[in-house]
């Protein structure tokens, strides 16, 4: 309970910040509520007075009853804007926080947890039903006062009629019931909507499309989209089915109870113990029970699915601050200084049983072109993923300039870490601004945009494009135009390149798309420029499976089922006769 009470308190403190004045004047409505059961009363007292001839009485009712319509009408409209302009406002405000906090999360270790993706996809779905929050907040108020005015006026009538409430009570524990088979509905639906959406997404994918028509998976990812969405479909509908059920039962008691209450009005009146009056009251007031019983009911019902939403937003909140609490926040050293040691580096991926880095224990000189081989899988990007601190380690420490990097404040680290990576963004605006965005102070920076695109040796690539680096990319945008793949990396080398003081650059594979000369070529040049020019003593670190790339690098890491196998210099490891040299014969032979 005093979760429900935290997380109404969340709602209505969020409306009062977003607009405090909306917030006072959305209290109106509930206002106008009252106006329903006075109405009754007026229109009692009306009857009561034509039936008398009582002329003071007719004509106070009639006023009453003008007045009532007129307040209920007033509230309800103006109400209803200000309460609609206001929902608005706050659904923007959640919106934003959720993407705040989602996009903040420091790291990518928390989105490999299967229970945090369901929760945000959870959190995802309803972010429209914390938009509409303050509807939910303001609908239970009205009822509540409502109920209350008519709880009042019953009891004019007469308060045996109050009873009435009796048969609209078990409402309450139905609808709480319904809710509860609806939230459970929705929790075990999460994971197959999830698998859902992403068929969904896998079928519209341009980038799919080729591999889903050549291997005519097209049918076999609509079987399974049609399975997922019937599994996710199911508990929803069964919920629906046991919601209808309960709700015909709560409705069939309460017709008996409103048939008595009548009932029971009349048989007064028939012995002229009560007026034909307060027969219309019991009348009309009576069926607003059924509303303002059964209101707010329903309103706790809404309300039930918008505080589980708010429920879902305080776990983000609380899962954004214990993932950030236990980082570092000691700012970035400004050089390298003895270069990065990797000390008794293991890593598994949360969640997984198997260990992918072990025991990894290396040092790496300032200024050093370090360059790591492997095998697939053998844990070459899981090292990269590590030193620009999208995972921490398991065990172990890597040490910058001789400091725990786990001490170093995450978002500080990567002010000073730039890379390209296999998987690269395709960010769809002008050219220009796709590449200045690797160093956001200088995005806009003419001259910095071209010359880190010609350290990636791509000077000429705005000269390709329909308008230069003003050209739209994304062929879906007015003008826009799409790139090919080796466009978009070129793009991807030279935001890596946007960056003038990094401590770490990072390559992972950003170069599959362009021929083993052009790679060499690039990194001969890049090597070149980073071992002169830094102060700072930056490393270069670059993953690549083309030994022609590779053999110039200062230090050679590789890396075998998770462990270091060898490290040297292309000539030492040569020497060697080891793994290094068992790969590098197979390449050449096959290039022969
Ligand atoms: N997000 C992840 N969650 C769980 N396991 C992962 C994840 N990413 C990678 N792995 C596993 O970690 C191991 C090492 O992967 P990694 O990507 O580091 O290899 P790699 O040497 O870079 O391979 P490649 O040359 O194919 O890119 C693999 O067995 C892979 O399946």
């Amino acid at each position: 309970m005093r979760e429900r009470w935290a997380e109404l308190a969340l709602l209505v403190r969020t409306a009062v910040r977003t607009d405090p004045w909306r917030s006072l004047g959305s209290l109106l409505e509930p206002l106008g509520s009252l106006m329903f059961p006075l109405f009754g009363w007026f229109l009692g007292l009306a009857v009561d007075g034509l039936l008398t001839h009582d002329g003071t009485r007719l004509t106070t009712a009639v006023v009453g009853l003008l007045v009532t319509i007129a307040l209920r009408y007033v509230a309800a409209y103006v109400g209803t804007a200000i309460r609609t302009g206001l929902a608005e406002r706050v659904g923007f405000a959640f919106d934003e926080e959720i993407a705040r906090l989602a996009g903040g999360l420091p790291g990518l270790a928390h989105q490999e947890h299967a229970g945090y993706r369901d929760r945000l996809e959870l959190l995802r779905q309803s972010q429209g039903a914390l938009g509409q929050s303050l509807n939910h907040v303001v609908a239970t108020a009205n009822a509540l006062v409502g109920a209350l005015g008519t709880a009042v006026v019953l009891v004019l009538v007469h308060p045996l009629v109050l009873l009435l409430v009796v048969f609209a009570l078990p409402a309450l524990p139905l609808a709480a019931l319904q809710q509860r088979g609806h939230a459970r509905a929705e929790e075990t639906s999460a994971a197959p909507a999830r698998l859902a959406r992403h068929l969904r997404g896998l079928a519209l994918d341009p980038r799919a499309a080729p591999e889903l028509r050549v291997f005519g998976l097209g049918q076999e990812v609509l079987d399974r989209l049609d399975r997922a969405w019937t599994t996710a479909r199911r508990p929803l509908h069964r919920a629906q089915v046991v919601a209808f059920g309960i709700s015909a039962v709560r409705s069939v008691v309460f017709a008996v109870g409103f048939g008595l209450a009548v009932g029971f009005v009349l048989w007064r009146a028939a012995r002229g113990q009560a007026g034909a009056g307060d027969v219309v009251t019991a009348v009309v007031v009576c069926q607003q029970v059924q509303n303002q019983v059964l209101g707010p009911a329903y309103g706790l019902a809404g309300m039930g699915r918008v505080l589980r939403a708010a429920g879902r937003l305080r776990w983000l909140r609380a899962h954004a601050a214990a993932v950030t609490a236990g980082l570092g926040d000691r700012p970035a050293p400004e050089s390298l200084g003895e270069g990065i040691e990797l000390s008794e580096v293991s890593f598994r991926y949360p969640g997984a049983g198997t260990w992918v880095l072990r025991d990894v224990s290396v040092r790496i000189p300032p200024g050093t072109v370090v360059a790591v081989v492997g095998e697939n899988g053998a844990g070459k990007s899981t090292l990269v993923k590590l030193l620009t601190r999208l995972y921490e380690p398991t065990r172990g420490r890597v040490l910058v300039a001789g400091t725990d990097l786990a001490e170093v404040s995450p978002d500080a680290w990567r002010r000073r870490v730039s890379g390209a990576f296999q998987d690269f963004a395709r960010p769809e605006f002008r050219a220009a601004y796709a590449v200045g965005l690797g160093d956001l102070p200088r995005r806009d920076d003419d001259r910095a945009v071209r010359a880190a695109l010609a350290r990636a040796t791509s000077a000429d690539l705005f000269g390709a494009l329909p308008r230069g680096p003003a050209t739209q990319l994304g062929s879906t945008w007015p003008d826009g135009v799409d790139l090919s793949t080796g466009q978009w990396q070129q793009l991807a080398l030279g935001r890596a390149l946007m960056r003038p003081d990094p401590l770490v650059v990072c390559f992972d594979e950003p170069t599959a798309s362009l021929d083993a000369p052009t790679e060499h070529a690039l990194f001969e040049r890049y090597a070149a420029t980073a071992r002169a020019g830094r102060a700072t003593g930056a490393v270069t670190v670059l993953v690549s499976h083309r030994f022609s790339t590779v053999r110039s690098a200062d230090l050679i890491l590789v890396v075998d089922r998770g462990r270091i196998a060898e490290a040297g210099t292309h000539a030492d490891l040569m020497r060697r006769a080891g793994l290094y040299a068992e790969l590098y014969a197979m390449q050449a032979r096959s290039h022969a």
